[in-house]
C-alpha cells in the first residue's frame, strides 16, 4: 500500500480578501502560517516522513510546504516546483472582489465560473498587467501554453501531464510524497484519483492547511482517503465522497 499527502496552502491574504487569486503570487495569511505550521505538527505526531516533495512555483504553496517540512526537520529532501501545479488560472476576474462580482454579474454566474468544470471565467488580454509571460519563472513555457483563462478541465489536464510524468513514477517507486498546491488543483487531482463524474465536483471544496491522506494500491487507485488530524464528521462538500470501483 501506497500513501500520498495532499495539502492544500494555509489560507492566504486574498481569500482573506475573498479576491480571485488563480496565478496572483500573494502570501498566506497570519492565519495561513499557523495552519501550515499546525499540518507539519501533526504529520510529525503521526509519524509521517517524506522523501519527495512537489509544489507550484506560487509562494503561498511553496511556503506552506517550507513550513510543513521546517516542522518536520526535512527541509533537506528533494522538492520540485512546476507552473503545472499552479491554481487554476482565472483570467480577468484575478484580483477581483467575489461578493462584489457577484453582486454584479448574480450568483449564479459566479458560481458557474468558480465551481463548473467546462466554463471558463473571462479571458485576460495579453496587453493586461496581470498577464505575467515574461516572468522569468515562466520562461519555459512554450507558445500558447500560457493560460489566458482556465476551467477545471483545463488545470486537470495539465495536472495529469505532472502527475504522470513526474509525481506518479515517483510513488510507483515507493517515494514518499506530498504535495503542496492549491484548491483547484487538488480539487483536479481528486477528481482524476477518484474518478468523480463532471456533475460531482462542483460541490468539493477542500480546506485551507489540512493534510489530505490517500492510500493507493499498487497500480495508484486509492483504497481509502482521511483527513489527517480531522475531529468529528466532515462538513458537506470538503472531503471527496465517490472511491473509483477498484476495476477501473
Ligand atoms: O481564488 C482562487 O484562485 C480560488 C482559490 O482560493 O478560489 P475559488 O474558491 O473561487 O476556486
Amino acid at each position: 500500500m501506497k500513501k500520498i499527502v495532499l495539502i492544500r496552502h494555509g489560507q492566504s491574504v486574498w481569500n482573506v480578501e475573498n479576491r480571485f487569486t488563480g496565478w496572483t503570487d500573494v502570501d498566506l495569511s497570519t492565519q495561513g502560517l499557523d495552519e501550515a505550521r499546525e499540518a507539519g505538527e501533526i504529520l510529525k505526531k503521526h509519524g509521517y516522513v517524506f522523501d519527495a516533495a512537489y509544489t507550484s512555483v506560487l509562494k503561498r504553496a511553496i511556503r506552506t510546504l517550507w513550513i510543513i517540512l521546517h516542522e518536520m526537520d526535512l527541509l533537506w529532501i528533494p522538492e520540485q516546483k512546476s507552473w503545472l501545479l499552479n491554481e487554476r488560472h482565472y483570467g480577468a476576474l484575478q484580483g477581483l472582489n467575489k461578493a462584489e462580482t457577484a453582486a454584479k454579474y448574480g450568483e449564479e454566474q459566479v458560481h458557474l465560473w468558480r465551481r463548473s468544470v467546462d466554463v471558463r471565467p473571462p479571458a485576460l488580454d495579453v496587453t493586461d498587467p496581470r498577464y505575467v509571460a515574461a516572468d522569468p519563472r515562466y520562461i519555459g513555457l512554450k507558445e500558447g501554453e500560457f493560460p489566458l483563462t482556465e476551467n477545471l478541465e483545463d488545470t486537470e489536464a495539465r495536472v495529469l501531464k505532472y502527475w504522470n510524468a513526474e509525481i506518479a513514477p515517483a510513488v510507483s517507486s515507493g517515494k514518499q510524497v506530498i504535495i503542496a498546491a492549491h484548491g483547484n488543483t487538488l480539487r483536479a487531482l481528486v477528481k482524476y484519483l477518484d474518478q468523480i463524474p463532471p456533475d460531482g465536483i462542483a460541490d468539493l471544496n477542500i480546506p485551507t492547511g489540512i493534510p489530505l491522506v490517500y492510500e493507493l494500491d499498487d497500480e495508484l487507485k486509492p483504497i481509502r482517503h482521511y483527513y489527517l488530524g480531522w475531529e468529528g464528521p466532515y462538513p458537506n462538500g470538503q472531503i471527496p465522497t465517490h472511491i473509483a470501483p477498484a476495476t477501473r
